[in-house]
């Protein structure tokens, strides 16, 4: 008797929705058998495609060299080129970062609670995997290898759809991954990249409920729309960082300058630089920590009693405090008092982290309880917003919704519960 090979479809005649449910039942099945993998074995598969991908470095920054050359030609700001950019060193970090989601804890099968009922049935809530989860992120490469190893040590399969400027990179970073996982019996199809950049197949990623089981976005302000119109599927929102400092009337003033600086100036192009900084009227070293920003080479845009702290500043337009720059650039209002700060905050921000600088305990404990982001600080700077500042390992990124993971989301954000009962017999009277 011949047996007929089943005829794989080529994924590029197919549909976007038919190319969605396509990969997820090839990522579905794959889940299952990770399901069923031991720590040490995640661990080793891990281990594998961080080999792997050293293996591969030549044939990584080759792909990566024709990526950059196409941003290069297509005009990218310098931010997003350095973003793309991959070298022997930036390599090595991804690979390690992989031997380091490796060592992880495992947290699937954690009892996270246990109870005994009066009638003697026996409770436990324990770690799951979530299933498959799709992710959608910006033209950041190491994203591709951090996000498949999160995913797999959490014991999901994981559906890629990085940004199209990191297409040629990404193809190769999973290409490599997957060999790695392949050398050690553990499917390929647990690691998949969406293999067009049709915009159309986000959509349909978004809408595929049923196939997939939560979605990650991780972008700005065109991505929310296309999640706002599409998503059907469970969404943990990693969206823009609209991050505000309030420097309080208490505060100290080395201390507010020093913060506000690393807030906006450390890294201006990730999600948790400051955007919007607010000085308390009554705060009396303001003209000084606006200096500090302008002699750094920030441009600040601000309202008319920020203005008057240096001539500097330019006028804010009534955008400006609903836009994430992601460079040198900061808006600044000068609030009075604790609540109109918080006012402005909830009306502005993004929800991902937001920060007030003060001596004062009671303000900070006001301020703690009262703003509703993922990330509400006291005298710190908002670039700590970060999953491997936070002791997490690594991250997915961070989520500024309000589902059960808010913040850097790593290994336990990745997880689910489910409650096992144990009984000896009892029916219920
Ligand atoms: N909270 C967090 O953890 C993080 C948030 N961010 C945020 O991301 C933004 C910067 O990233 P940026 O490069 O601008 O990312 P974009 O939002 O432009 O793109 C991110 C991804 O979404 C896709 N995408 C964007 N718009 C659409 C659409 N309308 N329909 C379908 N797909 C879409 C892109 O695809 P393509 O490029 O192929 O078109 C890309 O894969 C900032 O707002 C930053 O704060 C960044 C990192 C982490
Ligand atoms: N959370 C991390 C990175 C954030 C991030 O990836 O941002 P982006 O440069 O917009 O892709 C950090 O603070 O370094």
């Amino acid at each position: 008797m011949t047996v007929q090979t089943p005829v794989r479809p080529d994924p590029d005649s197919l549909a976007p929705e038919a190319l969605v449910e396509h990969l997820a039942r090839d990522g579905r099945a794959a889940q299952r058998v990770l399901a069923r993998l031991a720590d040490e074995e995640k661990a080793a598969a891990l281990k594998a495609a961080a080999e792997a991908l050293r293996a591969a470095e030549a044939e990584i920054l080759a792909a990566n060299a024709q990526d950059m050359a196409a941003g290069e030609e297509k005009g990218l700001s310098a931010a997003l080129l350095d973003r793309l950019r991959l070298d022997a060193g930036r390599l090595a970090s991804i690979a390690a970062a992989v031997d380091q989601v490796a060592t992880l804890p495992d947290p699937v099968g954690e009892v996270i609670s246990r109870a005994e009922r009066p009638n003697g049935l026996r409770l436990s809530r324990v770690r799951i995997p979530i299933g498959l989860i799709g992710i959608i992120y910006e033209s950041r490469p190491n994203v591709t290898a951090d996000a498949a190893a999160l995913c797999l040590r959490s014991g999901n399969a994981v559906l890629l759809r990085g940004g199209s400027e990191a297409l040629h990179s990404n193809r190769a970073i999973r290409a490599a991954f997957a060999r790695g996982l392949e050398s050690v019996g553990v499917p390929a199809a647990a690691i998949q990249l969406v293999p067009t950049q049709d915009r159309a197949v986000v959509g349909a990623m978004l809408s595929a409920a049923g196939l997939i089981d939560m979605i990650v976005p991780r972008g700005g302000k065109s991505l929310v729309a296309r999640v706002q119109a599409d998503a059907r599927v469970p969404v943990l929102a990693h969206l823009d960082g609209i991050c505000h400092t309030y420097v309080h009337a208490a505060a100290d003033g080395d201390m507010a300058r020093r913060l506000t600086l690393n807030a906006k100036m450390r890294r201006t192009g990730i999600c948790g630089a400051m955007e919007t900084l607010l000085l308390d009227t009554q705060f009396p070293e303001s003209a000084s920590v606006v200096a500090g920003l302008l002699d750094a080479g920030c441009e600040l845009r601000g309202d008319a009693r920020a203005r008057a702290l240096d001539p500097r500043i330019l006028a804010a337009s009534a955008e400006d405090w609903d836009t994430e720059y992601l460079d040198s650039v900061l808006s600044v209002a000068v609030v009075d008092g604790l609540d109109a700060a918080l006012e402005h905050i909830a009306a502005h921000s993004s929800h991902h982290t937001d920060a007030i600088v003060t001596e004062d305990a009671a303000a900070a404990e006001r301020f703690l309880a009262e703003v509703d982001s993922a990330i509400v600080m006291v005298n710190a700077s908002s670039q700590f917003a970060d999953g491997g500042e936070f002791g997490l390992g690594a991250e997915i990124g961070i989520a500024t919704g309000r589902l059960h993971a808010r913040g850097p989301v790593a290994l336990e954000g990745l997880t689910t519960y489910k409650w096992l009962v144990r009984g000896s017999g009892q029916a219920r009277p």
